[in-house]
């Protein structure tokens, strides 16, 4: 029998990836926030009674990490009152939710990769907001699934990759950031390991509730994805001509939002309880390209 699984966020990067990659034993009800207002005290409950799903992954968000600073109200609206709600509706219909939270949970002073375990000190709203979140959804239905991810990019949708190769057109260099440290994940390696864990939690033994951390390998810092990056497009003739690139400190590109100087994650939990190993974000950069260059 097919499980039916009710993804909210279709319309964004990995929600997209998400209707993309579903697997054919899955009937996937993308929804959008028109179909789906998570800031709609009743749309979770009249969705539900309408899709009666088996499970739910919920990609849906405010991600809007500077305009955030700004307008708090709605992002924890979206990001910490939505998965709240959702979390008990969930309960009450006894199945549970896969959710994605980010990175940007850690205060980013850690010297080794962060565990799932490990204190959180967000220094964005984003990052207070989503950490908001995944305590409500927990709370709510203990059954469910937080995957904490990081630096997502695709075809789909706004990311570093896109912001980079428009404005490597416009501009003869560009200043990035080279003491901020992370893990680019593309949004098709994300959807594949939530669509592998949805697996696992309809199987005789799932694994166990709570947070687990997914994102892509090697670490590195903003600098040095727009290098790789640029060399990549370059190579794949995506880009004709490439901007040199300046390394910046976090000083000298000031932004509304703080962002963590480290939030390289340690992804070993999810390998060792759901044998899902990190991917690697220069296979999935590759493609990704390939994919432009063939539609140019
Ligand atoms: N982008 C990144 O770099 C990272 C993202 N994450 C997390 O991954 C998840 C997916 O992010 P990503 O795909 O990049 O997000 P996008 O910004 O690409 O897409 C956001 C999605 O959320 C929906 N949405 C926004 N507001 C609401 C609302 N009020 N009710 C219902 N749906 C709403 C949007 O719908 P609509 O189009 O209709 O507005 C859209 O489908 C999020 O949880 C995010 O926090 C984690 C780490 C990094
Ligand atoms: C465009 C640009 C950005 N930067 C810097 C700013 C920042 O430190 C870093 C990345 O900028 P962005 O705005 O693209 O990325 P940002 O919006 O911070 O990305 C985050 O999004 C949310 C949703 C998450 O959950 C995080 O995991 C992370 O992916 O690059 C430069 O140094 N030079 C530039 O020209
Ligand atoms: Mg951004």
């Amino acid at each position: 029998m097919s499980r039916r699984v009710l993804v909210g966020g279709a319309t964004g990067q990995v929600g997209r990836a998400l209707l993309e990659r579903a697997p054919l034993d899955v009937e996937a009800i993308g929804v959008g926030s028109s179909e789906l207002d998570l800031t709609d005290p009743g749309a979770i409950d009249a969705a539900f009674a309408r899709w009666r799903p088996d499970q739910v992954i919920n990609a849906a968000a405010y991600t809007a990490v500077d305009r955030a600073e700004s307008q708090p109200e709605l992002a924890f609206a979206v990001n910490r009152d939505g998965p709240a709600r959702l979390g008990r509706a969930a309960a009450a219909a006894g199945i549970p939710v896969l959710h994605v939270s980010t990175d940007y949970v850690f205060g980013g002073d850690c010297d080794r990769p962060y565990r799932e375990d490990d204190p959180t000190a967000p220094n964005s709203v984003y990052g207070a907001s989503k950490l908001a979140g995944e305590r409500a959804l927990l709370a709510a239905s203990p059954d469910s699934l937080v995957l904490r991810t990081s630096w997502v990019f695709g075809i789909h949708g706004q990311n570093f990759v896109k912001t980079m190769l428009r404005l490597g057109v416009e501009r003869d260099e560009l200043g990035i950031v080279a003491d901020q440290w992370g893990c680019p994940t593309s949004a098709v390696s994300i959807a594949e390991a939530l669509w592998r864990l949805g697996e696992a939690l309809a199987s005789p033994s799932p694994p166990g509730a709570g947070v687990y951390h997914f994102a892509g390998a090697p670490a590195c810092t903003w600098y040095d994805f727009a290098e790789t990056i640029f060399q990549r497009a370059q190579a794949l003739a995506v880009l004709a001509r490439v901007p040199r690139l300046r390394r910046l400190s976090t000083e000298e590109y000031p932004t509304p939002a703080q962002r963590p100087a480290w939030s390289v994650l340690d992804c070993s939990k999810l390998e060792r309880e759901a044998a899902i190993a990190p991917s690697d974000w220069r296979e999935d950069l590759e493609s990704m390209l390939a994919a432009l260059a063939v539609r140019r």
